[in-house]
């Protein structure tokens, strides 16, 4: 992990009338750096993930990445930036390595690197597969490749761990190990705590459109090691009012 700062996310908030879909938080992201972003139902995390994408505004604060916000400079931005999206439909024509093809060509990278994730993804055996036979873990799996396609700073993924089988939940754990190793960034937001645990350097617990806390995982584990770990930590820091948007 290095000094260097990638990510400045800056009192960040977000209101659609009435409704607060995340108070005003802050979150600071080194190179090398892996963040879970914890939370149950309605937390924020996909909020919050979506306005470092670029894809939705912020009511309030800012967003650097690379030293830039989206709007001073969109295309210094989006190519530091690889996103994987909670929910997302592949056009389903297409086999899995035209996809991936498809997304390589946007994005200038070479079709090598294509079979080369498609193999790191365990889908190079069935890249002439349609999509639309995929399983839910199998699209998982290419979204994935997707997001780290041309290796962007930071890996920017939403529940990247829904629906994999616990050979594959390990498996990602250890694809963002190694990206991070190689300098890149990852936030993630997850519901298994475990993945956290085993994976991340920091974590931020949130709840009821807000962070309630944010620690370097392996204290928080070890501070509650007799209380479940970082599982025992996330109780003691939520109190689990998620679920509906706060409203004035
Ligand atoms: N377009 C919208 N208009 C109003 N409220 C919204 C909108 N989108 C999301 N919300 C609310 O914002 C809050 C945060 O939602 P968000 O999707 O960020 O939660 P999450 O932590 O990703 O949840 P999950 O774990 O269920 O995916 C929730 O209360 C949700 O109901």
């Amino acid at each position: 992990m290095s000094d260097a700062l990638l990510l400045e996310v800056d009192q960040v908030g977000k209101k659609i009338g009435r409704a607060t879909l995340l108070e005003p938080c802050s979150l600071r992201a080194r190179n090398g750096e892996i963040i879970a972003l914890c939370g149950g139902n309605g937390a924020g995390k996909s909020t919050l993930i979506r306005m470092i994408a670029g894809i939705s505004k912020p009511s309030h604060g800012s967003v650097r990445l690379r030293g830039v916000t989206w709007s001073e400079n969109r295309t210094k931005y989006a190519e530091a930036l690889g996103y994987m999206p909670d929910e997302f439909q592949f056009g389903s024509a297409l086999t899995a390595g035209e996809t991936l093809r498809f997304y390589a060509s946007l994005r200038g990278v070479s079709v090598t690197l294509v079979y080369e994730l498609l193999e790191r993804v365990g889908l190079a055996d069935v890249h002439k597969r349609k999509v639309s036979t995929f399983s839910k873990g199998m699209r998982q799996r290419l979204l994935f490749a997707q997001a780290m396609l041309s290796k962007p700073p930071l890996l920017l993924l939403d529940e990247p761990t829904n629906g994999l089988d616990p050979y594959w939940m390990e498996e990602f754990g250890r694809l963002i190990r190694s990206a991070a190793d190689e300098g890149q960034t990852v936030v993630f937001s997850t519901h298994q705590l475990n993945i956290a645990e085993a994976y991340a350097h920091r974590a931020l617990f949130m709840d009821a459109c807000d962070v309630r806390h944010e620690g370097s995982v392996r204290e928080l584990a070890e501070a509650y090691k007799d209380y479940g770990g970082l599982y025992g930590a996330f109780n003691a820091h939520v109190t689990f009012k998620s679920g509906l948007e706060k409203r004035a």
